[in-house]
Order: C-alpha cells, then sequence, then structure tokens
C-alpha cells in the first residue's frame, strides 16, 4: 500500500504484515520485435575461459573452483547526464564496455534454459523514493551488501534444444542480448556491439557458440555445467524461502534450508543424463557419480514405445497406466507371495518390463499408457537407488534432486523419495527444488560479477505469480501478453473458455501397484499436475514490490504468517472470506482511478485473475510454495498491480486523511489538556483503537459506511466496549 493514511492500519484487515511498498507494478512485455534484425557478420569468436585444466579436473572428480574471470561494472567517471531533477535521468558509465548482460543460458541435450532480468520501470525514482524513507526512519538497509542489487526482476524461460532458433529470436524479441528492452542504451539502428557477452553453460555453450556470435552477434562466455549446478542450487536453498521440499507417497513438504547448515549434501540433477555432484561448500564440489540413464532415456525410449509427440503426452499417459501388465512383480515369480525374509512384498517389482518376455506379446499388445508408467517408474527408481549409494559412499545425510526430468511430477518424486528411504532405512532424506529446471542457468546468471545477489537472503527475494506470463518451452501457456490491454482481453477470454487455459491439467490418481511398499503411489487428491512449471515457478522480484518492513529487529526471524493456510479447514475459511470480500474490493479499487471504464474493465479482470489464483491454490495449496494468510494477501496486492491498481484504498485513504486533518487540532487541544498519565494512556489506546480496524472483517466494513473512520474512533472512545485493553504502559 501506498501508506498515506494518518491513523489506520493497512486495510487487508488481517495480520499487519509488515510491509510496504516501494515499485510499481510489473508491466512485463512479451512484445516480439521484427526479425530478422541488421547482423553484422563479424568474425566468429568464441571466447574460451574454461580452461582445459578445469574441464579435466571435472571430468576426473577432482575438486572444482568457480571462475573469477567475471565482466565487471566499470563505474569511474560515471556522471549523469541531463537534468539532474528528471525522474529517470540516465547515468552515463563512459569506461564500460557495453558487455553488461542481463541474460544467462543453460544450453543441455534436451532442453535451453534462459534466466533474464528485467528492470522495474521507474526504478530510479523508487530507489530515491526508498533512500529518503530509510533517512527519515533512520535505518538503512546499505550495509547489508557492498553493492547494490539490481532492481528488477528474475524471469525463467525454457525452449527445446533442437528448437534453438525459437529462443535466439525471443532473446532477439526481447533484445537480452543488448541488455533487454528497458536497456537506455538499446536502439534498433544502433550497431552491435562487439565485445557483447553472454554466459552460458552446458553442452550447447560450445556447440552453439558460432550460431549465437552468427546470429545475435554476441560471444558466448562458457561457464563449468557443473559449477553452474552447484552455484544455482546453493543460491535457491539459501535465498528463496520455500524452495526445497519432500514428495512422500503424495505429500509435498516445503523444508526451511538453514543456510548455516547446508553442506555437505549430494546433488542429482536429472537432465538428459544425471550427474551426481558431492557439495562442500559454496564453489566447492566434486562430481562423484552419474548415469546416462535419465530423462533423455525416458523420453527417447518412451517416444519410440509409445509414439507420443511430447514429452508433456508422454507424461500424461503414465498417469493412466498400470504397471503390473509390463513389469514382473515378486508375487508373479512367487505364486502371489511375499519373499519376506529378504524384505520383498509381492507388489514389488522384480523386474522392470520383465513381462514383456512373453512370446505372445508384442509392442501393439502393450497400452501405451502402461509402458509410460512402467519406465518412469524404472528410471526414476534407478536414479534414487545410485543416489542413494552415492550419499552412502560419502555419509551424506541429504540429497537434493534436480533437472527438468523432474518436473514436479507427484508419481516421479513419490518413487525417488522410496528408493531413498528404502535403501537407507529412512536414513536418507531425498528432497526437490521447486526451480528445478533452472539450476544451471541460475548458476551462470550468478557467475557475472556484481549484480548482488551472492548476498541476497531470504527475506530479501520475493517471487510473484503474475497471470499468463509464463512463457515456457517455447509454447505459451497462457498468452504472450504485449500489455494491460492484453492482459485484460485475455482474462476476458479465460472466462468465456472456462478454466482451461490455464487451469491444471486433471489427471486421475494411477491405480498402479509394484512400488515395493505402497500399493498405490497416490498423489494428493484426485488431480495431479504434469507441467508443475507452468504457474509453479513465479517471476522472482530482486527489489520486491512489497518490502520488508525496515524497522523490524530481525526481519529473518520474523514470520508473517500468523495463520498456516495447511490446514484444510483454515484454507476454506479465508478463501470464503477473501472470495466474499472480492466485489468490495473490486469496487474500492475502481473508485480508487477514478471510477471510469478503464478502471471497471481492469477491475473485472483482476477478480477473474485472482479468483484464478483462488481456485489454483485451492487446488493444489503448496503449488506456489508454503502458503500461509499472508502470501494470499501479497498475491492479491500484487495481482492488484498487474492490473495497475496502485492501491485500492487511495480515494478513503484521501477521504479519512481530510477528515482527520479537520479534526486533528480538536483532538490535540484535547490532549494537551489531559495530565501526563491519562494522556499517554489514550494515546495509546488511540492508537491501538486505529491499528485494529479490520477491512476483512464485514462488521468493520458495515460500520465504515455508516461514518468516517474518525467518527468510528470517536465512538469507540466513548461507547464501544474494547475485546482488549491496556495492563500497563
Ligand atoms: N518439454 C520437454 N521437452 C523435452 N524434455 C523434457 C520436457 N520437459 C521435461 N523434459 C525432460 O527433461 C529432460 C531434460 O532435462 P534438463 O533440461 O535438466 O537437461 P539437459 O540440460 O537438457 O540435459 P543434459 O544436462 O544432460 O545436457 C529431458 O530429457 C526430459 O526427460
Ligand atoms: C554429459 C552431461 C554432464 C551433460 O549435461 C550429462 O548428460 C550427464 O551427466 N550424463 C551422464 C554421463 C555419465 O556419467 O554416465
Amino acid at each position: 500500500m501506498e501508506s498515506t493514511a494518518l491513523c489506520f492500519a493497512p486495510p487487508t484487515g488481517l495480520p499487519i504484515n509488515f510491509k510496504h511498498s516501494i515499485n510499481p507494478i510489473d508491466t512485463e512485455s512479451y512484445g516480439v520485435a521484427k526479425w530478422p534484425l541488421k547482423f553484422n557478420n563479424s568474425e566468429k569468436v568464441s571466447k574460451e575461459t574454461v580452461t582445459e585444466e578445469r574441464e579435466m579436473a571435472s571430468a576426473t572428480g577432482n575438486s572444482i573452483h568457480r571462475s573469477s574471470s567475471r565482466p565487471q561494472l566499470d563505474l569511474s567517471g560515471a556522471a549523469i547526464q541531463g537534468n539532474f531533477e528528471e525522474r529517470d535521468p540516465t547515468i552515463l558509465l563512459p569506461n564500460q564496455s557495453d558487455d553488461i548482460s542481463h541474460l544467462a543460458l543453460d544450453i543441455g541435450g534436451s532442453l535451453i534454459k534462459l534466466v533474464y532480468f528485467s528492470r522495474h520501470e521507474g526504478q530510479a525514482a523508487n530507489d530515491r523514493r526508498k533512500k529518503s524513507v530509510e533517512a527519515r526512519l533512520g535505518v538503512s538497509n546499505g550495509t547489508r551488501r557492498s553493492y547494490p542489487i539490481l532492481g528488477g526482476r528474475l524471469h525463467f524461460v525454457k525452449f527445446e534444444t533442437t528448437k534453438i532458433n525459437e529462443c535466439l529470436d525471443f532473446i532477439y524479441s526481447k533484445q537480452l542480448h543488448r541488455g533487454g528492452m528497458d536497456s537506455r542504451h538499446w536502439h534498433a539502428e544502433a550497431p552491435n556491439n562487439e565485445n557483447a557477452v553472454i554466459k552460458a553453460t552446458g553442452g550447447g555453450a560450445h556447440k552453439f557458440a558460432d550460431l549465437f556470435k552468427d546470429r545475435l552477434g554476441v560471444s558466448i562466455e562458457k561457464e563449468d555445467e557443473m559449477d553452474c549446478l552447484v552455484a544455482g542450487a546453493n543460491f535457491l536453498l539459501k535465498a528463496i524461502r520455500h524452495e526445497a521440499f519432500t514428495h512422500i507417497e503424495g505429500q509435498k513438504e516445503f523444508v526451511q534450508i538453514d543456510p548455516n547448515d547446508l553442506f555437505p549434501y549430494l546433488l542429482v540433477n536429472i537432465g538428459s543424463g544425471v550427474s551426481m555432484i558431492k557439495v562442500d561448500d559454496d564453489g566447492k564440489c566434486q562430481r562423484v557419480s552419474g548415469t546416462n540413464v535419465g530423462g533423455g532415456t525416458y523420453w527417447g525410449l518412451g517416444r519410440l514405445l509409445t509414439k507420443c509427440k511430447s514429452f508433456d503426452e508422454l507424461l500424461e499417459l503414465s498417469q493412466q497406466g498400470d504397471n503390473r501388465t509390463i513389469d514382473m512383480l515378486v508375487g508373479d515369480i512367487y505364486g502371489g507371495m511375499n519373499y519376506s525374509k529378504i524384505g520383498l512384498s509381492a507388489s514389488t517389482i522384480a523386474s522392470s518390463f520383465g513381462k514383456a518376455i512373453s512370446e505372445d506379446k508384442e509392442l501393439e499388445d502393450c497400452r501405451p499408457e502402461d509402458i509410460s508408467l512402467s519406465l518412469l517408474r524404472m528410471i526414476s527408481y534407478n536414479i534414487g537407488q545410485i543416489s542413494y549409494l552415492n550419499a552412502l559412499r560419502f555419509g551424506l545425510k541429504r540429497i537434493f534432486f534436480g533437472g527438468f526430468f523432474i518436473r514436479g511430477h507427484a508419481y516421479t518424486m513419490d518413487t525417488i523419495s522410496f528408493a531413498v528411504h528404502f535403501w537407507s532405512k529412512g536414513e536418507t532424506q531425498a528432497m526437490f527444488l521447486r526451480h528445478e529446471g533452472f539450476l544451471g542457468a541460475l548458476g551462470a546468471f550468478m557467475s557475472y560479477d556484481k549484480h548482488g545477489l551472492d548476498d541476497l537472503m531470504v527475506h530479501q527475494l520475493v517471487e510473484r505469480f503474475p497471470m499468463g506470463a509464463s512463457y515456457i518451452g517455447g509454447k505459451i501457456h497462457g498468452p504472450p501478453l504485449g500489455n494491460l490491454n492484453e492482459k485484460i482481453s485475455w482474462m476476458e477470454k479465460f472466462v468465456q473458455k472456462g478454466t482451461e487455459i490455464i487451469a491444471p491439467v486433471p489427471m486421475a490418481p494411477p491405480g498402479t501397484t509394484g512400488l515395493g511398499g505402497f500399493e498405490v503411489p497416490s498423489s494428493k487428491g484426485d488431480t495431479l499436475r504434469s507441467d508443475a512449471s507452468n504457474l509453479n515457478i513465479g517471476v522472482l522480484h530482486l527489489v520486491p514490490t512489497l518490502e520488508v518492513f525496515p524497522l523490524l529487529a530481525d526481519p529473518k526471524m520474523y514470520e508473517p504468517n500468523t495463520i498456516d493456510l495447511s490446514d484444510h479447514g483454515e484454507l476454506e475459511y479465508w478463501f470464503t472470506v477473501l472470495s466474499e470480500h472480492l466485489p468490495d474490493l473490486v469496487d474500492k479499487a475502481v473508485a480508487s482511478e477514478g471510477g471510469t471504464d478503464d478502471a471497471k474493465r481492469r477491475g473485472d479482470a483482476f477478480a477473474r485473475a485472482f479468483s484464478a489464483h483462488l481456485a489454483r491454490l485451492m487446488e493444489e495449496p503448496a503449488a506456489y510454495g508454503k502458503l500461509g494468510l499472508a502470501n494470499l494477501l501479497e498475491l492479491r496486492e500484487e495481482c492488484l498491480r498487474e492490473f495497475n491498481f496502485i492501491d485500492a484504498y487511495r480515494t478513503i485513504k484521501q477521504r479519512e486523511n481530510e477528515a482527520s486533518l479537520a479534526v486533528l487540532p480538536d483532538l490535540l487541544m484535547e490532549l494537551d489538556s489531559m495530565s501526563e498519565e491519562p494522556r499517554l494512556l489514550t494515546l495509546i489506546e488511540g492508537v491501538l483503537a486505529a491499528n485494529i480496524f479490520d477491512w476483512g472483517s464485514r462488521a468493520c466494513v458495515d460500520l465504515y459506511h455508516k461514518g468516517t473512520i474518525i467518527e468510528i474512533y470517536r465512538m469507540s472512545r466513548k461507547k464501544m466496549q474494547r475485546p482488549w485493553r491496556v495492563d500497563d504502559f
């Protein structure tokens, strides 16, 4: 909220979340510039920064350390260009070569992952405002970091590696290779900078370096893949609040990792192939094992055997599968009996695909659904088992699994967890990461110096889930929204089409047996979501729009969620409250923008968007991370901003401020006439009375319709029985 009111609490009406707003809304643009651009046919240089030695070191399993060759921001001779009073003056960095990139890539065998940065609009003005607020309050976060973090957002996007041209088009359309659309230096006519460098990792950083030079005129600076995976994982585990979770028998549970107690751990990255890395510290790691039976195997073999056209299709197929028709179970061999002496139940799979040996069984006789499930189970279980053995080898108690093979898919995670749990007898814990597929790309992004990301802690980074903004895999889930207008019309269409556009793929629980312990690997509820990456990964705001309240003694320790919505009863209650309150909020929001037709349309779109989020969360409360009431309120606030409602309570605040100012002299006189002790008590009571005004409570809202807050305040001081009293002061 823009805090302008004199005397009342944040109009959430719910627990104060101690955050105040700093920045305007996210106005992400997916406008695509015309391709092709003027390319320069400069010589093909590919700067090698990864030395042979380092590559050898990682290949042979020696410890590897992060590269220190990083581009630096050269601030010498920096000067403001033009008018100092200007809202957003351009700062000239005369000695800076134009090679600061806002994009990093992980180009793997199957997928290209992009992490890119977009600057907040009006960032400079906000920074100034924030500084002046801090100066007034006598606090400063400035000492926390040695240099400022980039003010903006991190976005996550993926493409299939075979469609690298789509990826290049995307980079070009957003001018990411030139610092993004918001770059002050960018002009369509400007010549390409010969020195522009993009950090990239994965095999494709080597394979496609020339293509990047040819098509975008940029050089790829290669970062070691294992280093990047580890840097990305460490960053996520330290900086993102709800990053790691366990997934056992359909139950997802977020685990808050203590950054001081993170190491050592085993990182298992399941991409096309699988890498297992022992991580001892920041920048200290060793690839201890790997297996070539990984995500590529599932997708490759699965495609051949089922004729599926896409990975998603294959994964969804597995949902309807029954692996007992393909896998040979212990019971099949032992005449329906358990082999208890060695701990094998009859339902344990004795041999994956073992039933396919039967002479009267051809591929056509097998259901593609069953094949997909058997394959998924075989590969996931195998990876879980090898991971456990490596954890055992090095005495590691925690294994984090990443890579795009996982796809937040419940069955995959349950199977891996089961294998680790079963073989370690519960001693080793399998954990998953929400940004599973982006570890390498994030690590490559981290390798740019001076972005300040290294210093970010959990409470400083905020994740947001804008509507329809995910552009993933070269496929658009939700629209490629160019501007607010498109966003609104998309919401209108969304309503006409029902929920099919962004709603998760509804899937029946698989009736599968054969996991050797739990008969039916059920997932929560009746629905599963295979493509967890659609809405489950948001946009990371590096300078949050809702800033941590600067007077908090210890922001790390402050938990704004006084109500945990993992309790289903609470969840239902609050969802009802928020849904019922929605029309009233929309009225206020529309009024705050002058009640114009445009505001009404936006208000309508906001209501639909927020309702869609609520529906999504009702179905999978942990979809966006651990859900508490404060998160839900922040989501609502953010959603308002998406539709350009900067402060829904603006008009009310204005009215109240006027009313308050009108009576302030009388109130002060009244206070002045009191002796010291009753005066102090009245002040304390006044502050508390003002703070309990609760927009979420219908009683308060009804009361408010009958008068202004100041009247309510006066009345409450005189007549109303308060549900609290001041014991001591
Ligand atoms: N939309 C998709 N298209 C293709 N594969 C997908 C998709 N979604 C998930 N996958 C799975 O993710 C795997 C790729 O994962 P990831 O992107 O982490 O690895 P990679 O970097 O491509 O591979 P590597 O690191 O071995 O080079 C695929 O092999 C497949 O199993
Ligand atoms: C070759 C890489 C590292 C490329 O990402 C990956 O696919 C992998 O770890 N494959 C497994 C290779 C092996 O250790 O058998």
